[in-house]
């Protein structure tokens, strides 16, 4: 890896980054560079624009035109199918008849919508060192970088203080970044952690740099030090130093990790000895002042919900010129490393805990982001903000500088109003079995997208145009004749009622989409983070991030293409960012459930895929009524899989929906097959594994048997006014004391919300029970068992899609899986030989209103009642 030398950007430029043929993984071969970039460049030369900055690849027309074809295919199928059957209205119930029409007629569409946004796929590799040679640092834009916590226990503070290091370490110019840290907690230990970290910082930062060590997040560079040290050379300026330098390093994480941890104990102690006079039982800081925040024992005006605004500069800005360090080694205390070649600044570190008031709706993770954004607007201002959850951290330092190189490019770059980096996990089980990894989202979803507008914002990850989060429009859909003023920097008639009433704020806004460096202004931070700051306002609308939804990030990322922006997704080896992810079931279920319920509330909201204007690409309006509306399925795959009661209806007699049924079966068993082979297709070009996809086929159903119906009643419940989806945080590994790899995901924590996909196994599995009872009790020819073998393959089908469901009920047991399928069999025997001990103390004829009884055992009106 070629290092420019150190002494020249004092440790920061360098490249880390994709492989420059931009194919990353095993997708290698399928695709191919479209030609775009030589193109440009000849041109580019002639005026002296800076070359392009990414290039673009699409899928090799040998994989793409069979996809293509298949899913043309496909459709035709489709066609026939439903003139087939409207010609064919035969069936034992009609009412069952129409409700498997529409049914097959919703799948038919969806499948439609989702394949649309896929015909496309497009990836954009950044080129980081050509960036990096056009650019000095000096003119790379300013990056203001939003992390948000909420508490210190719930979202470990050790993983959120390890977040703060890898940004406060990655390689961006010190001058030119700048962390706002949100803490919707107000508690003072996230405050005290806050100047921990800066300290430590101050040896952690410059040791990254002096070294170019990867990822930057400590706990996971020191846990991943060793598949490092066999992967990658060493890349720093210091070889020689290098060993003893991290031993030393090492030491002192262990002591910050201890003095952090120590705080949940030294806060309240401290506290306990100034409230020793009595009357009330304040928490104190450090230094002797009372903390404004809420207090280890609530109180008036300091309790969750009900406390002041607190804004506290953490590091100041360290100006724009590089600071090296001091040669160390002779005194022991203050520098005890070799700093001399190193840039020791720190970008500015800034603590928010917004106003909390009783009768405010706070809007969750959007109002603490919307505060960040006026707070960061009067100090630095930058023209470009990037924002994490409090559990992701920065795991390729160059990823910064990968996303200005689409801002910076001069194709799309001015109409980009945000740059999206795939959401990648640590800790979640190697078999992924709650498909916590999204990957067909990520690699094939996303990058059909990217084809089109753009990906849509999924919340973390992000880097965006602060001028395009105020509302501008995006250059190519402003008006020609006013190019001297750039209307992403003019204000509406009443600045006041769009922004609110902080002067200071208003006279930033017109300075955000300007490159240039720009005076701190420190006035008004606390007014700007009160509640009533918002009243009456565009904030939440639009402005900033968009309100009273439980996914405020797909509806955000909408605003921003209905206005015409456009965005780049932007995927790089090794990833760019990670996080955690809930690896238990029902905490995974909640988190599916806040999703598809808030797209479903998008949906059916004025944020509407299908009300925007003609500034959203027309594909990209399928991709989003897709996103929005895929819930609604739910409700005919529960149908669906709840059909299998007709087989345990009636004795001899079969039960058809639709006759003549083998040509049914026939035309559903063909697209079924035709899906599945164009999903191995695509995670071909996605560069996925098989287990990939059976994941997410997986998960779909798991998630349309239980948590979609639930999400569907709460959209409904939520139109006629009733109380909505509330933002339930999603649990995060409690780091400390790992009992055992992944003890979470053997908790089985009983909700309701598992009852209803509870109901579709019993049904299926009884099913199937009832067939070999039948086949037994009857004596069954083989051309009969053939012809029940169809409906047998449905019910194995969907027992073996909610398999991982199965896994997440067994709890520990399910560390041996092979439990599940002796359980399985037994109950399968147990069930069918009651059914033909039923059938036998019958007379013949009376098997129905038995089997009735069977029936109600199992319906679904029985479970809900306990
Ligand atoms: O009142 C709140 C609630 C949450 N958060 C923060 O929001 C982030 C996301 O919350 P989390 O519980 O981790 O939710 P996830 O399900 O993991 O989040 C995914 O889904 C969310 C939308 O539902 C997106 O906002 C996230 O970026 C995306 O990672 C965390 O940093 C929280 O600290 C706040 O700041 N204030
Ligand atoms: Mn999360």
């Amino acid at each position: 890896m070629a290092s420019p030398a150190a002494a020249g950007d004092a440790g920061l430029a360098y490249p880390l980054l994709v492989k420059r043929d931009g194919t990353g993984r095993e997708e290698k071969g399928y695709w191919e560079p479209t030609g775009e970039e030589e193109a440009l460049a000849a041109e580019c030369a002639d005026n002296a624009r800076p070359p392009p900055l990414y290039r673009t690849f699409k899928v090799k027309d040998s994989l793409l035109l069979p996809y293509r074809l298949l899913n043309l295919a496909r459709l035709l199928l489709i066609i026939n199918f439903f003139a087939w059957r409207l010609k064919h209205r035969e069936s034992d119930s009609m009412v069952l008849w129409w409700i498997t029409l529409v049914g097959d007629f919703w799948f038919g569409l969806s499948w439609l919508l989702n394949q649309a946004s896929k015909l496309n796929p497009i990836k954009r590799v950044p080129d980081v060192s050509l960036l990096n040679q056009h650019l000095d640092q000096s003119q790379l834009p300013g990056v203001d970088v939003f992390i948000n916590t909420v508490d210190p226990i719930d979202e470990p503070v050790l993983c959120t203080m390890n977040s703060v290091l890898s940004i406060l370490a990655t390689d961006y110019p010190a001058g030119k970044h700048a962390t706002y840290f949100s803490d919707d907690g107000a508690s003072l230990v996230h405050y005290e952690a806050l100047l921990e970290t800066a300290r430590f910082a101050a040896l952690w930062t410059p040791f990254c740099r002096k070294h170019r060590v990867e990822p930057r997040a400590p706990e996971s560079y020191f846990s991943a030090e060793k598949a490092k040290a066999a992967e990658g050379p060493y890349a720093g300026s210091a070889p020689g130093q290098f060993i003893e330098d991290r031993r030393r390093v090492r030491r002192e994480y262990e002591e910050f990790k201890a003095r952090v941890e120590k705080l949940f104990a030294d806060i309240p102690r401290r506290s306990e000895v100034f409230n020793k006079g009595g009357g009330e039982r304040a928490t104190y800081m450090a230094d002797g002042r009372i903390w404004p925040g809420t207090w280890v024992e609530p109180a008036e005006n300091h309790r969750k919900g009900q406390h002041a605004a607190v804004v506290e500069v953490v590091l100041n800005h360290p100006g724009d010129e590089p600071q090296l360090g001091t040669p160390g080694r002779s005194s022991e205390e203050s520098s005890p490393l070799d700093f001399s070649a190193v840039d020791v600044r720190l970008p500015m570190l800034v603590y928010i805990a917004r106003e909390k008031r009783p009768g405010y709706d706070h809007q969750k993770k959007a109002g603490a982001m919307n505060a960040q954004l006026r707070v960061s607007g009067l100090l630095t201002n930058a023209p470009f903000i990037i924002n994490f959850d409090g559990d992701h951290y920065v795991n390729n330092s160059s990823a910064f500088r990968a996303a200005a190189c689409f801002f910076l490019d001069a194709r799309h770059g001015e109409d980009t109003a945000f740059v999206q980096f795939p959401q990648r996990f640590d800790g979640v089980d190697p078999t992924d079995r709650y498909c916590n990894h999204n990957r067909v989202f990520f690699d094939a979803t996303l990058l059909g997208l990217n084809g089109l507008q753009g990906p849509s914002y999924v919340g973390t990850g992000c880097m965006f145009r602060r001028a395009a989060l105020y509302g501008a429009d995006p250059p190519r859909w402003q008006p020609a004749q006013d190019d001297d003023t750039n209307k992403a920097t003019t204000l509406a008639v009443d600045p006041c009622r769009q922004f609110g009433t902080s002067m200071a704020f208003i006279n930033s806004v017109p300075l955000a989409a300007n490159h240039q460096d720009r005076p701190i202004m420190a006035a008004e931070l606390d007014y700007v983070s009160t509640c009533a700051y918002e009243d009456g306002t565009e904030w939440g609308r639009g402005v900033g991030w968009v309100y009273n939804i439980a996914t405020e990030d797909v509806v955000t990322g909408f605003r921003l293409h209905r206005k015409g922006w456009r965005s780049m997704y932007c995927s790089t080896q090794p990833d760019a960012f990670r996080g955690t992810a809930p690896i238990n079931l029902t905490e995974r279920l909640y988190q599916i459930l806040r999703w598809s319920g808030g797209s479903l509330d998008m949906f059916l909201s004025r944020n509407c895929p299908l009300l925007a204007g003609r500034r959203l690409h027309p594909m990209q309006r399928l991709a989003y009524t897709n996103m929005t509306v895929y819930p609604v399925c739910a409700a005919f795959i529960f149908a669906f899989d709840l059909l299998p009661l007709m087989w345990l209806l009636g004795g001899h007699h079969q039960f058809y929906v639709q006759k003549p049924f083998r040509t049914y079966a026939e035309y559903l068993f063909a697209s079924i097959v035709m899906m599945e082979l164009s999903g191995m297709l695509e995670i071909k070009w996605a560069g996925l594994g098989v287990l990939d996809w059976v994941r997410n086929e997986q998960f779909f159903m798991v998630g349309a048997t239980g948590v979609y119906p639930a999400a569907v009643l709460h959209s409904l419940l939520r139109l006629v006014g009733l109380k909505g989806l509330p933002f339930k945080l999603t649990s995060k590994p409690t780091a400390a004391i790992a009992r055992e790899p992944f003890a979470e995901m053997y908790d089985v924590q009983w909700a309701p919300l598992l009852a209803p996909t509870l109901v579709v196994m019993a049904v299926n599995a009884a099913a199937i029970a009832v067939v070999i009872g039948k086949a037994v009790a009857f004596g069954w020819p083989v051309a009969r068992l053939a012809g029940a073998a169809g409906g047998l393959l449905f019910n194995a089908w969907v027992l073996l899609l909610l398999y991982p469901f199965a896994l997440g009920l067994m709890g520990r047991w399910s560390r041996r899986p092979y439990l599940f399928f002796l359980l399985l069999v037994a109950v399968l025997v147990a069930a069918a030989a009651v059914y033909v001990a039923m059938l036998a103390v019958l007379p013949p004829g009376g098997a129905v209103p038995q089997s009735f009884r069977v029936l109600h055992a199992v319906s679904p009106a029985r479970w809900r009642t306990y």
